[in-house]
């Protein structure tokens, strides 16, 4: 599907999908368990690729009228899938997977779509092996299809921390469920750590302990999963959020940047309650930018309203996802924003730094890409209209929507559908706000 974007201004309120990153894991935890039920849980492609996994290891999942899961988990012990596990478009499920795959006495294969077969798996696969299993990549170079020979008996094991920190989680839930338990000592900084904080937090929620210790992370082995009230909820997505605070700074209705500010739409985003997400510095972020969010915690709302904005400097060591969303907000912005420390977002569905610099050059923006960052040389009034491509990326996707919302004329994003990735029903979220899209192919 192809969407052609309309720009103007947005106002109203919206609510923010449910949380992918807990989402996964909860789904996942309760697989590892008994039985459990997950509720609002984000139903998107990647998370029904991480509930067919459970089901392939011999869990059950039945989703009510009210959207949330019930889940007959393994418990403990995954049996052999019966097939191929297809991990789509998802590297979390992948690389979840592929650890809770290494307890099974047996052979599981996994693999995924184009952009998933070409994302780093080495580091895991060799952890994997040194702790009693055997994890090989089809092809030798690190990268799904995968073979998965369990079941691995735990121990100590060193991995590099910037490349994914998926590869942490992976070994966190998985080593809670060996005789040994997981000692993990990072070789290198460890990138994206909020996402760890996410994944103890929900352990800690399904009855798992982990701890830091000076050089890594542990978990002891032989513990069960056993969520505290049999019920675990999905808190808010701030990833997804981030698409929505930024259109509530930049759309001021005005088009090509001469009176912005206008105060146009109030924006309303529900469902925003704080949590473990380090995506959630998206709303230190926009008020840098200047345009200030009002967040009240207690009730989940988070209120904006468009202003002029200036480009800042911002690290996105922890928050990877927020990088396209930054970009945006920097082209719209008056002078240079600097994104660094950004080097493992190459690593994602695509090359998003590559991918960002490309599609905004299509809009008339000027960027300066290098290995570890980039910077946007921003200026509302060039962002032109233009037909772009989201990359196959659920995020290049809703940030290119973003520019188009400021863009001089139609901007044309090709490859919408990714959305259903993380945020299925991201475009009518748009056109709740008052943005005019045509749908077609
Ligand atoms: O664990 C998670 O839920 C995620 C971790 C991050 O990946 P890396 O740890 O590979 O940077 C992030 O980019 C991804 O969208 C979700
Ligand atoms: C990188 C992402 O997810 P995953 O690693 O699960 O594919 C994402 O959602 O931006």
């Amino acid at each position: 599907m192809d969407v052609t974007i309309s720009p103007g201004p947005v106002g109203g309120t919206v609510s923010a999908p449910p949380s992918k990153s807990y989402t996964h894991r909860a789904i996942l935890a309760a697989g590892c368990g008994q039985r459990a039920v997950v509720a609002d849980p984000l139903w998107s492609a990647d998370t029904r690729a991480t509930a067919r996994a459970v089901e392939a290891f011999g869990g059950s999942i039945e989703r009510r009228t009210d959207g949330a899961l019930e889940i007959q988990g393994f418990d403990g012990g995954p049996t052999i899938p019966g097939d191929v596990i297809d991990c789509t478009n998802s590297g979390t499920t992948m690389r979840l997977v592929t650890a809770i795959a290494a307890l099974a006495d047996g052979t599981t294969v996994l693999t995924g779509d184009a952009s998933l077969r070409s994302r780093p798996q080495g580091p895991l696969l060799d952890a994997l092996s040194e702790l009693g299993a055997t994890a090989r990549s089809t092809r030798g170079n690190g990268q799904a299809p995968l073979i998965v020979d369990g079941p691995m008996a735990g121990g100590t094991v060193s991995i590099p921390g910037d490349v994914s920190s998926q590869y942490v989680t992976a070994l966190l839930f998985a080593g809670a469920l060996t005789d040994a338990g997981v000692d993990l000592r990072l070789e290198t900084e460890l990138k994206s750590a909020p996402y760890v904080e996410v994944t103890r937090e929900l352990l800690a929620d399904f009855g798992v302990e982990t701890r830091e210790t000076t050089d890594g992370f542990a978990v002891e082995g032989g513990q069960s999963y056993r969520p505290a009230d049999g019920t675990y909820a999905v808190p808010g997505d701030f990833s997804s959020i981030s698409y929505l605070l930024a259109a509530g700074a930049v759309a001021d209705g005005d088009v090509g940047g001469a009176t912005a500010g206008t105060g146009e739409g109030t924006l309303e985003i529900t469902g925003a309650r704080p949590s473990a997400q380090g995506d959630s510095a998206i709303v230190e972020h926009v008020t840098e930018f200047g345009a200030p969010v009002e967040w009240d915690r207690d009730d989940g709302t988070l209120t904006i309203e468009p202003a002029p904005l200036s480009g800042i400097e911002v690290s996105v060591a922890d928050t990877p996802d927020l990088l396209p969303t930054l970009a945006v907000l920097g082209a719209v912005a008056d002078g240079e924003t600097s994104i660094v420390d950004a080097e493992h977002v190459r690593y994602k569905e695509t090359d998003r730094i590559d991918a960002m610099a490309s599609e905004l050059a299509k809009l008339g923006v000027e960027t300066t890409e290098e290995r570890d960052s980039l910077t946007v040389h921003g200026d509302e009034s060039t962002l032109t209209g233009a037909t772009v491509d989201g990359h196959g990326d659920h995020r290049i996707v809703m940030a290119l929507a973003v520019a188009a919302l400021v863009a001089d004329g139609e901007t044309t994003i090709r490859g919408a559908e990714h959305v259903d990735v993380s945020f299925p029903n991201f475009f009518d979220a748009f056109e709740s706000l008052g943005v005019v899209i045509d749908r077609h192919e």
